[in-house]
């Protein structure tokens, strides 16, 4: 990306002035980059895939493609909604590290209010769109994202809390209620059980990354896990969350009974994958490049879980537990 060179900003508050001038240099196409970026928008992709799984499952494999679309697009509306808001709360740490200085707000691209009316607009544009094109229930879990990821997270726990990504992390696992709920107009049993897999996948999800970037989070006071408990307690507790995640993502296939075999066997194997990344970790809790190869699988293994969900649904893949457990008994009388 071209960027235009900026005098340098102390003050996050003041960004008025710096950011008119700014603007008026910018063309559209970098407006519409820079709002874009505000948003964080490959963050959305991996939050769209778990809603279009969910809702993959919960229409077995037959979900109706505007439902799809408006489902799909509401949910990428919120989420960037949420993004805008925390991006606007926290300018002012971000401003102070290297890996987010460069964002649109504290690098003053954007200003605060503009940013505040964009993401309140996003919001009324998902509510609406989703209750009328899909029904109330998934408007209101949606808007309960945004609620979760900015008041419980972003202001309450995020600077406060070691287990601000424990309890924060329930915002992340909303969209695939969301998607559900759309499809169904309720939410089952499994609709819940997805929505624990993202539950206990995200902690070791974010303190991979934490552990990367640490010395950042210190310089601006973010209590992330590892600044506070340091790296080897962080590495235990990532193996901890990834060992409780694969009997959690197989709840699915037993006693579910919504995914089959395809499922099973690759969340075994994608789930034994990240175990092993992690017990690696543990061996070397303060190596980086460890810590960025779990932080970079957890993203596949949630991206490549979501492919096998989409597959078993498929009639011709699905084989379920109690198809095998037939065949095994007929093996077994012959
Ligand atoms: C509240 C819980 C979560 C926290 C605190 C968190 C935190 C983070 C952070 C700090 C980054 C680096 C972002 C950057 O450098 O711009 C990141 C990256 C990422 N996160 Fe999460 N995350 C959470 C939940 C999720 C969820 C639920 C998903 C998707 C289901 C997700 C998907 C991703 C992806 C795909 C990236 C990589 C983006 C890239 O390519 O740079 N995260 N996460
Ligand atoms: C249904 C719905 C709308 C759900 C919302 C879910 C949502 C937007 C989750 C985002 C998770 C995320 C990117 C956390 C990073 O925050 P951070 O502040 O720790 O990251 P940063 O340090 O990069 O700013």
């Amino acid at each position: 990306m071209q960027q235009t060179a900026i005098p340098e900003i102390t003050n996050p508050d003041n960004f008025a002035e710096t950011s008119t001038a700014l603007n008026a240099k910018r063309n559209w196409r970098e407006v519409i980059q820079d709002y874009t970026e505000l948003t964080k928008p490959r963050i959305i992709v991996l939050l769209l895939i778990t809603t279009a799984g969910a809702m993959w499952i919960a229409s077995e494999g037959a979900v109706d493609p505007f439902l799809m679309f408006i489902t799909v697009f509401g949910g990428a509306i919120a989420a960037a909604s949420a993004n805008t808001i925390n991006c606007l709360y926290d300018r002012d740490i971000d401003a102070k590290m290297e890996r987010t200085s460069w964002r649109p707000l504290p690098s003053g691209r954007i200003q605060p209010r503009d940013a505040l009316i964009f993401a309140i607009a996003l919001a009324v544009i998902s509510f609406t769109m989703l209750t009328v094109y899909a029904n109330l229930l998934a408007a209101c879990l949606a808007m309960s994202g945004i609620a979760t990821y900015v008041g419980v997270y972003t202001i309450w726990l995020k600077r406060s809390s070691t287990q601000n990504i424990v309890i924060g992390g329930a915002a992340g696992a909303i969209p695939p209620l969301v998607g559900w709920a759309a499809v169904t107009g309720d939410l089952s049993w499994s609709a819940w059980v997805l929505f624990a897999i993202i539950f206990v996948w995200t902690p070791p999800h974010f303190w991979a990354l934490a552990l990367m970037i640490r010395d950042e989070y210190a310089k601006v006071g973010v209590p992330m896990l590892p600044v506070v408990k340091g790296a080897e307690v962080t590495a235990n507790q990532i193996l901890l969350y990834t060992l409780l995640m694969v009997p959690v993502s197989l709840l699915l296939v037993y006693p579910c009974n919504v995914m089959g075999m395809v499922y099973a066997v690759s969340a075994v194997c994608l789930g034994g994958a990240f175990i092993y990344k992690a017990t690696q970790l543990l061996k070397e809790p303060s190596d980086r490049n460890v810590a960025r190869s779990v932080f970079k699988y957890s993203i596949l293994y949630l991206a490549l879980l979501c492919v096998a969900m989409g597959v078993d649904s498929l009639p011709i893949a699905h084989i379920s537990s109690q198809q095998v457990i037939a065949l095994l008994q007929i093996a077994h009388n012959i």
